[in-house]
């Protein structure tokens, strides 16, 4: 979609309330955040790659479909479990205009990209798109020697005016507002002349994981990454290599299947938890134990156990921010007061998380404030009501949590879950037999 398409009906959803405790196994399909880094990198690499178990959704789809727009060959061949995705790079060609929807990986993984292009690259999205931090990637292109037009802005729409190679070198950005920046930069970097030294100067860059996940996904094609000094990158011009692999399953779309064990003192077996992993996921470990779970990390992958009330819990989620709209859900159904700290950047997401999850809960009878970088959380009895969603995949899930214990929540737009699982209402009704 567009910033100027028609918006299609939406279709509001009774989020069901779980009557038994749950019992089920789920299978989460592939990592966002892996998949598009995975794509990224094929499409630079020296020789076709194939993805395997890639997660299908539209922040994938439209990864998938600018790269194919920029020259790469990406196929659905047949997998062993689904589609995988065949990508042969080609040379990077501009001329032409690419959708980043609202996924932040396409919007800030994408711009290092086009810069590689023999042209312009324009870049735009969903109206919410328009207004997520963009301007230190942009900013940053151009101290490396690319050409930019943002009309001032620092925000989608933009053009990216490809010249064919990117001179690269040394850059200092604040990434305080999102990880995206970095990463970004790094995917792309082997493929400038002088490589790149990307330097952080501001608050802490949250999602230290996601960055990990960049360096590992290099390292692995052979790209030297250094990272030895904090809040410094960077990376050696060099070529990419091909690869063939299994995408780990997403860890952040598992949490509102396993915060169903919690609600409904119930039992869920996530299968094929990778371990180690640098997805944020991992943190669900964790912060569902410090909520009263019985965690339980095997080969077959983890158990999660409700057996009581569920605890409210102080935590910084600075690194592991996407779990936070789940963790509030929880929060608003436990027993004790919760203190969500550390995510002022979640403002800069979807949808500005922290005022959405406590308009929310507060319109079913919660009691949540809003601090200046998170939430205060304080039991309440909720009642049925309307959940909006704000165009936000995980709004729509946690409101999804909430409902398994109050009867009537209707999530507005629940399709908006497509972002990330297409499917979510059908699987949410398996998981609840
Ligand atoms: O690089 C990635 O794949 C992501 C990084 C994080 O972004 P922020 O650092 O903006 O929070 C995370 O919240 C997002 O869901 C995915
Ligand atoms: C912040 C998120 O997504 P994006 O990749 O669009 O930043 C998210 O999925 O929680």
């Amino acid at each position: 979609m567009s910033a100027d398409a028609v918006t299609t009906p939406v279709r509001d959803w009774t989020a069901p309330a779980a009557t038994t405790p749950v019992d089920s196994v789920v299978v989460v399909p592939g990592s966002k955040s892996l998949t598009n880094r995975l794509l990224v990198l094929a499409a630079v690499a020296e020789g076709p790659s194939r993805l395997r178990r890639p997660l299908r959704s539209r922040d994938t789809q439209l990864m998938a479909d600018s790269l194919r727009a920029l020259g790469a060959d990406v196929q659905d061949v047949p997998g062993t479990d689904g589609l995988d995705w065949l990508i042969t790079p080609g040379p990077l060609r501009g001329g032409i205009q690419v959708d980043a929807g609202l996924a932040g990986t396409v919007m800030r993984f994408l711009p290092a990209v086009a810069a590689l292009a023999d042209g312009p690259v324009t870049i735009d999205g969903d109206p919410r798109a328009r207004e997520r931090p963009m301007a230190p990637v942009l900013d940053a292109l151009r101290a490396l020697g690319v050409e930019v037009d943002d009309g001032g802005r620092g925000a989608l729409p933009f053009t990216v005016r490809g010249a064919g190679s990117v001179p690269g070198g040394s850059v200092t950005l604040d990434a305080s507002a999102s990880s995206q920046f970095v990463s970004g930069l790094l995917l792309a970097a082997a493929r400038f002349e002088r490589g790149v030294v990307v330097h952080h100067d501001g608050k802490p860059v949250p999602s230290q994981p996601h960055i990990s996940m960049t360096v590992e996904v290099l390292r692995d094609r052979g790209v030297v990454v250094d990272d030895s000094e904090p809040n410094t990158w960077r990376v050696e011009p060099g070529t990419v290599s091909a690869f063939d692999l299994d995408v780990e399953p997403d860890l952040s779309t598992a949490a509102p299947f396993l915060a169903a064990a919690l609600v409904t003192r119930g039992r869920v077996h996530v299968a094929g938890w990778p371990d180690p992993t640098t997805q944020a996921g991992d943190g669900l470990r964790d912060i569902l134990d410090a909520m009263g779970a019985d965690v339980t990390l095997d080969r077959d992958g983890l158990t999660v156990v409700g057996n009581g009330p569920i605890e409210g819990i102080d935590v910084d989620l600075h690194d592991v921010g996407e779990l936070t709209p789940v963790v509030a859900a929880l929060a608003a159904l436990a027993q004790s007061p919760s203190w969500l700290r550390g995510v002022a950047h979640l403002r800069g997401h979807e949808s500005d998380r922290l005022a959405a999850l406590a308009t929310e809960i507060n319109g079913l009878g919660g009691a949540v404030t809003e601090t200046e970088d998170g939430l205060r959380i304080r039991p309440a009895a909720l009642h049925g009501g309307r959940w909006a969603t704000y165009h936000d995949h995980r709004m729509a899930m946690a409101g999804a949590v909430v409902g398994l214990a109050v009867p009537g929540v209707v999530v507005e737009d629940v399709d908006t879950t497509a972002k990330t699982l297409p499917d979510f209402t059908e699987r949410w009704a398996q998981l609840l037999g």
